[in-house]
């Protein structure tokens, strides 16, 4: 905001320039009074003068804090859109999974709320100080300057004294920043209504409560001792502030007893002192606080400066692809165990291709991969032959439709739910609806109050009135419908979706999928062996490694992991009564 900077700036030289007029212009009308032979015209001259000033020094202030208000406003939505935008732009998991990573967001945020005030704020503060001082360091000089060397001595103590405190603050800030967010987390979660039937029915409450209490409670005692070894530096320089301002007034009210200076000399010197001390009282107040938001402010530039978490790569991905993996292998952490441990399997282009495995065996992990959320350590994976970390990773996903096992539920509009599976075709309404027809969703939307308008929402309003919100089952439809709207991706992911539907719904999936990803590559998760039957490959992933692989008569008839998990859930569904 270069204009209203320069424009505050000027203004604030004006307002600064103000006080110590108004104590030149006090001193001549109490010299006038004093002189024995004072001309009425004059004295009033002088007197409304220095009222005008002084009226004009405090508007010009008002005038500028407006003004520097609006230089806050502007500069803090630049900052807080840049750290966003970086953020958004993280193309992997890592950076987005590391608490680390988290801490350090945290303490940017706050110096994105904080930095541009205080910045701001300093920087006005400055500029009226150092003008308020050098006007009313010529005062001083004239009456008394041994009282200028000794006032500035005693800033530049509380300067370096304020600046210590900064440190200490914005260290205490840094050392403490993991309970805080706790005691945030703790905080969203007795609000979370996601949370909220646990909550209540294992009565978490006072659990939670007392774990925010004591989270709260350690932040503020180390941010109170840090305040308190401040407070006394600055009592102490308050005391000495007095001292030298006593022993001031002493030396020049002798002099006027003397006869060497008059009475508006001593009112001069008083004005300037108590403007000198104010104007420094304030800036080194400001300065404090600057110097704690750069010093958080430098994690806010750590977070913009952050490299991305993955190569993006920049080939078009070819078309229609065959995706290999070759003996990947992957692990979250580099200290952490391995979850794939040599991953060998070829999904061949326009098959459909199931996986099964128990839990925890890596299949959500493998298709994360799939969407280069993250690279294997070892290994490759391959899009039509060509790696994928030389693919340009936001090309490659556009050619990726996933229902992920934690599918979201958005707080946005059914219509918006559905059409965020293919984002520049939000508003395209006849494709949300034609998706929600495959999904089988269609129906239950438009019987909502305002059709596909409807706020999908437990916690926001739609216009006046309450938002509603869907059962499991039909969440997962929407979340199928908004995968379906990428209807020409070149493969199609499903980790577990029919684990909340209905067996008539799950049935209807894989018709739907049959019908409208025919041709396209697919990859079927599912723990319901009964789903995966037709697919034209099915491969079991255990302890991180492909055991087999094949169709299912095959598979059944190799008598391995596969037939066994078969038959185990074949007989949970025998009943003699139903045959
Ligand atoms: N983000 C993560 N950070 C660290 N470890 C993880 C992460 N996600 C998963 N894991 C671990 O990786 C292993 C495999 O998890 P994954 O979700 O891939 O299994 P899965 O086969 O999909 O299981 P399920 O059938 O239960 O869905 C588990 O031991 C899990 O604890």
């Amino acid at each position: 905001a270069p204009v209203a900077a320069t424009a505050t700036l000027l203004l604030t030289v004006a307002a600064g320039v103000a006080p110590a007029t108004g104590a030149w212009l006090t001193m001549l009308l109490v010299d006038e009074l004093t002189s024995g032979a004072a001309s009425t015209g004059r004295a009033v001259f002088l007197a409304l003068a220095a009222a005008v000033v002084g009226g004009l020094g405090a508007a010009l202030l008002y005038l500028g804090g407006h003004l520097a208000e609006v230089v806050r406003r502007r500069v803090g939505l630049m900052v807080e859109s840049r750290l966003f935008r970086r953020v958004a732009a993280f193309p992997g998991l890592r950076h987005i999974e590391d608490p680390a990573f988290h801490d350090r967001l945290r303490l940017a945020e706050q110096a994105a709320q904080e930095a541009p005030d205080t910045i701001t704020q300093f920087a006005q503060e400055l500029v009226r100080s150092a003008v308020l001082l050098a006007s009313f360091t010529g005062a001083m000089l004239a009456v008394w300057p041994p009282m200028t060397l000794l006032l500035l001595a005693s800033v530049a103590t509380a300067v370096l004294a304020r600046l210590a405190t900064a440190r200490r603050e914005a260290a205490t800030e840094e050392a403490w920043v993991a309970t805080d967010r706790r005691r945030l987390f703790y905080r969203a979660l007795l609000t979370d209504v996601r949370a909220a039937k646990e909550i209540r029915l294992f009565g978490l409450g006072p659990l939670l409560h007392a774990r925010m209490v004591d989270s709260l409670a350690t932040v503020s005692r180390a941010r109170l001792t840090a305040a308190r070894r401040g407070t006394v530096t600055q009592s102490g320089l308050a005391l000495l502030g007095a001292a030298v301002t006593g022993a001031g007034t002493v030396v020049v009210a002798a002099g006027v007893v003397a006869g060497r200076s008059s009475v508006g000399d001593l009112v001069l010197f008083l004005g300037a002192v108590a403007g000198a001390q104010t104007g420094l009282s304030g800036v080194v107040l400001q300065l404090g606080e600057a110097g704690r938001a750069l010093r958080l402010f430098g994690h806010y530039l750590d977070v913009l400066d952050l490299e991305d978490d993955l190569p993006v790569g920049t080939g078009e991905p070819p078309h229609p692809p065959t995706i290999e993996l070759r003996d990947v292998w992957f692990r979250y952490r580099d200290d952490g165990p391995w979850v794939l441990r040599g991953v060998d399997l070829t999904i061949p282009a326009g098959a459909a291709v199931g996986l099964v495995g128990v839990n925890g065996a890596g299949k959500s992990t493998l298709v994360k991969l799939l969407c280069r959320f993250y690279d294997p350590q070892r290994g490759t994976i391959t899009w039509g032959g060509t790696d994928i970390r030389q693919l340009d990773v936001t090309a490659l996903r556009s050619r990726i439709g996933v229902v992920f096992q934690e599918f979201m539920t958005y707080d946005l509009t059914a219509a918006e739910n559905i059409g965020i599976g293919r984002v520049h075709e939000l508003r395209d309404r006849s494709r949300i609806v034609a998706a929600a027809e495959a999904a089988r969703v269609a129906e239950t939307v438009a019987a909502l109050p305002n059709g596909y308008d409807t706020v999908l929402s437990r916690t926001h309003a739609d216009d006046e009135r309450a938002g509603v919100t869907l059962s499991g089952g039909q969440w997962q439809r929407v979340a199928l419908a908004r995968c379906l709207m990428r209807a020409d991706a070149d493969l199609v992911v499903l980790d577990e979706p029919t684990s909340g539907l209905d067996a008539e719904s799950e049935h209807h999936v894989h018709t739907t999928l049959h019908r409208h990803a025919e041709g396209r590559t697919r990859l079927l998760v599912s723990h319901r062996m009964a789903a995966l039957r037709d697919a034209d490959l099915i491969a079991t992933l255990v302890d991180g490694r492909i055991a087999e692989r094949g169709g299912h008569d095959e598979l059944m008839a190799a008598g391995g992991e596969y037939a066994r998990l078969f038959r185990l859930q074949a007989r949970g569904y025998q009943d003699a009564r139903a045959t």
